[in-house]
């Protein structure tokens, strides 16, 4: 699935926007709110996956896209809420994706909560970064990203931006997954081989 903006005409009105920095919370538009079940194939256990899904099906991340033009010259921003919790030993994570336009690079500012950037190219490199309140994370270009909040009891807040005509490109993590996924080994997050990656 691709997913991108409405093309539009320029921005032509200054905007300002209230974020909650304890919740990350916008008042001025709605949340695209994601739960566990929008993520059907992602977690490595399955067994665990569909407990948790048949019990509440809980919220793991909501986000808010403040909906700027798809125009490489405007700047989509918002901000990212994603709920402590694991599904089995795997931390709750984004679902992530590739820019449609794939050299579109984002940033992601930590606002609170702990967790990790989880990145690759589609040739395979591999890179990780920790989001910790204060600290900004650049995404490069061509790499695909998701947050994984590795904190057992607080939410992990981003503030992000990226180029308007970025676009988002879904269907190649729906369809392969991620080279890497991140367990809770005694408390601390670890990389592992996703047994799920399709190659
Ligand atoms: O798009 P995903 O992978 O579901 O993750 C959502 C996050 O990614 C963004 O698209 C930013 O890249 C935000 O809208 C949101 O924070």
């Amino acid at each position: 699935m691709t997913e991108s903006t409405t093309v539009a005409e320029a921005t032509t009105v200054a905007v300002a926007t209230q974020f909650d920095l304890a919740t990350g919370l916008a008042e001025s538009v709605p949340s695209l709110r994601r739960p566990l079940s929008a993520m059907t194939g992602m977690y490595a256990d399955t067994a665990a996956f569909e407990a948790a899904v048949a019990d509440g099906d809980p919220l793991t991340y909501e986000f808010y896209d403040m909906g700027v033009p798809a125009l490489e010259t405007e700047i989509a921003y918002g901000t990212s809420i994603t709920y402590p919790g694991k599904v089995g030993d795997e931390y709750h994570m984004t679902k992530g994706h590739f820019h449609e336009r794939l050299e579109s690079a984002e940033i992601y500012f930590c606002l609170s909560g702990r967790g990790l950037m989880l990145m690759e190219s589609p040739e395979g490199d591999v890179q990780v970064e920790e989001f910790a309140p204060g600290r900004a994370v650049y995404v490069p270009g061509r790499y695909a990203h998701r947050s994984v909040n590795t904190s057992p009891d607080e939410p992990l807040i981003t503030f992000f931006a990226f180029p308007g005509d970025a676009g988002h490109d879904y269907g190649t993590i729906e369809t392969k997954g991620f080279r890497k996924i991140v367990v809770d080994r005694d408390g601390e997050p670890e990389l592992l081989d996703n047994p799920r990656w399709v190659g």
